[in-house]
C-alpha cells in the first residue's frame, strides 16, 4: 500500500539547511495499522506530508495507494484519506454539512447512504445538526475520521489521532480504527507520541530518528529484539561473605556473578551495583533456569530474582538514546543512538559477544 525508497527532504532557509528526512525506506502492506514514532523533530510530520503529497520530496521515490507520488500526486490524493492533527472542520458548520460538502468534493455518488453508514459506524448518529465546535473531543475526532473516509479510500493517514483525548475516548477511537481495518480492510498509517497507543493499536511500528528509520517491527518483536528481557537478581548476604569491608564483599559477589554469567549465551549485558545485578537477556523466561544453574554452580546465593518484559519506552531509549517520556531532552552524550546504518529490526540485535560489566 505504501512503498517508499530513499525519501528525503531538505529545507533551505536564511538560517541554513535542515535535512529533515534523510532517505527513508518504508513499506506498508494492505490492511496493516502501522504506527510511526519518533522524538520531537525526528521527521515524522515531514515524511507524512511527503507521503500525502503536501510536500515535494527532494530525493527518493514512493508509490502510495498504487499511484506514483511524483508522477501522479492527484491520483494519490484521490485514493487516500488524511486526518490532520487539528482536524479540518469549521467549528460553526454543522457536522452533517461538513460531511456532505466533503462527499460532494470527492464526487461520492451515494452521498446520503455513505454518510449515514459512516455516522452509524463511528457513533455520530444524531449529531449531524450540531456545529462541530460544540462536539466533544472524541466526537470531533470521529467526525474528522469520517471526513477522511467519506470517499472510501483504501489508505488512511492519521496524524496523532488521539492527542488531547481522555483515556475512555482514546480506547473508543482505537476500537473504531480497528473496526475500519477489520471491516473494510482499510490500511492505516498513524503518527503518535503515545507508546501505549502504539503498543495496543498498531500491527507494526516504524521508529524514525534524525530523519532515518532506526527500527521497525511488531511491538512484540521490537521489545524482544531491541530491548531484551530484564532479569534483576539480588545477591544473598552469604554470596558476598568473607573477610573485608562490606564494599569488598559486595565486590567479590559481583566478581562471582560476572564470572558465572560472562559465558552464558543468553546474557547480553549485565550491570552490577552492590548486591543488585541487572541483566539484559534474550528470551528471559527460557533463560531463567540456565542462569540460576550457572549462578548456583558458581556458589552465588540469591536473595531474590525478578523478570520483567521491556516496555516500548525501553525500545525507544535503546534505538534513539532518548525516552519518549522526556521527548525534548537531548540524547545523552555517553549513550549514543544506534548508528544510522539501517533498520535495527527484524534481525537480532545482539550480534556481538555478551558483555558483563560492573556499574
Ligand atoms: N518548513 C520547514 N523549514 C525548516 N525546517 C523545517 C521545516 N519543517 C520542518 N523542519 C525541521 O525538520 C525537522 C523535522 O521536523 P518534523 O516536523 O518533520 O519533525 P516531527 O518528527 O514531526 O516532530 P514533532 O514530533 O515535534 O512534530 C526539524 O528539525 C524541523 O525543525
Amino acid at each position: 500500500m505504501i512503498d517508499a525508497r530513499g525519501l528525503a527532504r531538505t529545507f533551505t532557509g536564511r538560517h541554513g539547511t535542515v535535512e529533515a528526512v534523510r532517505g527513508v525506506d518504508l513499506s506498508v502492506a494492505p490492511g496493516e495499522i502501522v504506527g510511526f514514532l519518533g522524538p520531537n523533530g525526528a521527521g515524522k510530520t515531514t515524511t507524512l506530508r511527503m507521503l500525502t503529497t503536501l510536500l515535494a520530496p527532494t530525493a527518493g521515490t514512493a508509490t502510495v495507494a498504487g499511484r506514483d507520488l511524483r508522477a501522479d500526486p492527484a491520483g494519490v490524493r484521490r485514493r487516500i484519506g488524511v486526518v490532520a492533527q487539528g482536524g479540518g472542520t469549521d467549528p460553526s458548520v454543522p457536522a452533517g454539512e461538513e460531511l456532505d460538502l466533503q462527499a460532494r468534493l470527492y464526487g461520492v455518488p451515494d452521498r446520503a447512504a455513505r454518510i449515514a453508514d459512516l455516522c452509524g459506524r463511528l457513533d455520530l448518529d444524531g449529531l449531524g445538526a450540531r456545529p462541530s465546535g460544540s462536539l466533544s473531543g472524541g466526537q470531533r475526532r470521529r467526525l474528522d475520521i469520517a471526513l477522511g473516509l467519506v470517499h472510501r479510500p483504501p489508505l488512511l493517514f492519521l496524524d496523532e489521532p488521539t492527542t488531547g483525548l481522555d483515556p475512555h475516548s482514546r480506547g473508543n477511537l482505537w476500537d473504531h480504527i480497528r473496526a475500519m481495518r477489520d471491516g473494510d480492510g482499510t490500511t492505516v498509517f498513524l503518527t503518535t507520541h503515545y507508546l501505549d497507543e502504539a503498543d495496543a493499536l498498531c500491527d507494526r511500528l516504524l521508529i524514525i530518528d534524525r530523519g532515518l528509520i532506526v527500527a521497525e517491527g511488531t511491538p512484540a518483536e521490537l521489545k524482544r529484539r531491541v530491548a531484551g528481557d530484564v532479569v534483576v537478581l539480588e545477591l544473598a548476604g552469604s554470596a558476598a561473605s568473607g573477610a573485608g569491608t562490606a564494599g569488598d564483599r559486595a565486590g567479590e559477589g559481583a566478581g562471582a556473578v560476572r564470572e558465572a554469567l560472562s559465558r552464558h549465551p543468553a546474557v547480553r549485558e549485565a550491570a552490577v551495583s552492590g548486591r543488585v545485578v541487572r541483566l539484559t537477556v534474550e528470551d528471559g523466561e527460557k533463560a531463567l533456569t540456565g542462569l540460576i544453574r550457572a549462578l548456583d554452580g558458581a556458589g552465588v546465593e540469591l536473595a531474590s530474582l525478578s523478570l520483567s518484559r521491556p516496555t516500548l519506552d525501553d525500545v525507544f531509549l535503546a534505538v534513539t538514546g532518548r525516552s519518549l517520556r522526556d521527548p525534548t531532552g537531548p540524547a545523552p552524550a555517553d549513550r549514543p543512538a544506534r548508528p544510522p546504518s539501517g533498520p535495527a529490526s527484524p534481525g537480532p540485535v545482539s550480534s556481538g559477544p555478551s558483555s558483563v560489566s560492573a556499574a
